[in-house]
């Protein structure tokens, strides 16, 4: 049997699926956690990932990996490819002023031409004017930007600084593909090339970047003595969201809600979506197509707080959610804990509206989280639709779909059929998917998504209740 792995390093976690190249049939898997916060040393996704990856069983009898994570964070390299500074991640918003003077600088609708993208926090090009203005010692000795998943494939490849790896700190054999790259805010989706005026403009000087590669190209193969050999291939890798499409073998008439650290609303789309608004982002997919995207900022952590706050765990949290009626007599939660960034909102709060003796108790509390959660995502859903999106179903994928409670309030709030598919790591299946398309050649047609445990929950929707959750959250926008 031949083995492929696909490795998701995200927000909180690094996950490993080790999968059978044939078949895509699961044979083993391991996980390991992130430190929190919004910026993070790249050391501890590679400690994690190592971790993750005994933990799956190792990595030595597999012939191909790929490695998709967290998109946007900026890992800024020196010349001799140390990590400058700790890496800010896509959920840190201390570069807002500076995606404000970029788009003052370039306008929106030209931005929006040029990447697909108009700038906002989370996107990498930002975060470099931000070092550029706030740490000018630091921006002038970047050499190379990379993002999360380029730099762990650089390093799986035996490359880094020259006292930690075996091949050295060779800067122009950083790689990454597409759909990374769409996230930077400096790549155009349509020619595929680095808009390099954009990074100057930002950074203050040009850089090298990682070479962007096809989606069924190899960055190479492990090293003697690496986590990997050298007769290991390493896919493209790929961010985040585009790797959960890749790996629910997403389709025309899918649209994935995600909800993790972050909460996405994406689809894969033949044509780049371009969006002067700001509020969907023109990314590009994993499978050399497109992905509009919309991300929350708050998501699975609305959830994780108020459990906390209620002294339970997410089963209860779920079950008191259920113990109160749609609209949880009034009292809405407006979830920006982090500020916000669907809507553009990085100073934001979160608000607790409504609250009268009879709505503010802990069933209300509980419906009310996660009544905020999703109607912010079904706000996103729509931006997504109104950029000529088709959605025949909606794809509940994340750690917090696998709630009861919140498959039962997304089909009250969402207008398209929600199906719920079996519990998994789809981020590092479609890694696994890309490993053994850079392996054969052949993108491997493993069987699709099936529908999980929340399949028979379509019948559990209270007909009166699909609308009063969203009215009473649109009115307090
Ligand atoms: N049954 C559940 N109900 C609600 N939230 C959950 C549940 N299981 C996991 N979570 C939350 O999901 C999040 C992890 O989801 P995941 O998709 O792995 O995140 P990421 O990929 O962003 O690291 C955590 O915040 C965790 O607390
Ligand atoms: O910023 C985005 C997408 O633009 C986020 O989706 C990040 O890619 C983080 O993903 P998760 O850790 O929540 O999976």
């Amino acid at each position: 049997m031949t083995l492929v792995a696909g490795i998701d390093s995200s927000t909180q976690s690094c996950k490993v699926v080790i999968r059978d190249a044939e078949t895509g049939a699961l044979v083993r898997e391991g996980r390991a956690a992130h430190p929190a916060g919004t910026e993070v040393a790249p050391a501890a996704w590679w400690q994690a990932l190592q971790e993750a990856a005994s933990a799956a069983g190792g990595l030595a009898d597999v012939a191909a990996v790929s490695v998709a994570a967290q998109q946007h964070g900026m890992v800024a390299l020196d010349v001799d490819g140390r990590v400058i500074r700790p890496a800010l991640l896509w959920n840190d918003t201390r570069s807002a002023q500076a995606a404000t003077d970029l788009i003052t600088e370039f306008g929106a609708a030209e931005l929006a031409q040029r990447t697909g993208c108009v700038p906002v926090a989370s996107f990498t090009i930002t975060k470099l004017r931000w070092l550029r203005d706030a740490e000018p010692a630091n921006a002038a000795e970047v050499a190379a930007v990379a993002l999360p998943h380029d730099w762990l494939s650089w390093r799986l490849r035996g490359f880094g600084p020259a006292d930690e790896s075996p091949l050295g700190a060779d800067l122009a054999e950083l790689t990454t593909d597409r759909s990374d790259a769409s996230g930077t805010g400096y790549w155009s989706p349509t020619d595929g090339e680095y808009d390099r005026e954009l990074l100057v403009a930002a950074l203050g000087h040009d850089a090298i970047l990682p070479r962007v590669l096809a989606p069924e190209e190899s960055a190479g193969t492990g090293v003697d003595g690496g986590l990997i050999g050298p007769d290991t291939v390493i896919g493209a890798g790929a961010g985040d969201n585009a790797g959960a499409a890749l790996g629910l073998g997403a389709t025309a008439g899918d649209v994935v809600v995600s909800i993790g650290t972050s909460g996405t609303v994406f689809a894969v789309t033949p044509a780049v979506v371009r969006d002067s608004s700001g509020t969907v982002a023109g990314f590009a997919s994993a499978d050399g197509a497109f992905l509009p995207l919309i991300a929350t900022l708050n998501a699975a952590r609305i959830l994780d707080a108020v459990a906390a706050l209620l002294g339970v765990d997410h089963t209860e949290l779920g079950r008191l959610a259920l113990e109160a009626p749609a609209g949880a007599r009034g009292l809405v939660l407006q979830p920006y804990f982090e500020g916000e960034r669907t809507p553009n909102r990085p100073d934001a709060t979160a608000t607790l509206f409504g609250m009268t003796l009879e709505s503010t108790t802990r069933e209300g509390l509980a419906r009310a989280a996660i009544e905020g959660l999703l109607c912010g995502l079904a706000d996103g859903l729509e931006a997504v639709l109104a950029q000529g999106v088709t959605a025949e179903r909606v794809l509940l994928i994340g750690g917090a779909a696998q709630n009861p409670a919140v498959q039962v309030i997304a089909r009250e709030v969402f207008d398209v059929p929600v199906v719920v598919p079996a519990p998994g790591e789809y981020v590092a299946d479609g890694a696994a998917v890309q490993a053994a398309w850079a392996l054969s050649g052949t993108r491997p047609s493993w069987a699709a998504v099936g529908a999980g445990d929340g399949a028979d929950q379509a019948d559990a929707v209270d007909a009166d209740a699909s609308g009063i959750a969203r009215e009473q959250y649109a009115a307090r926008a």
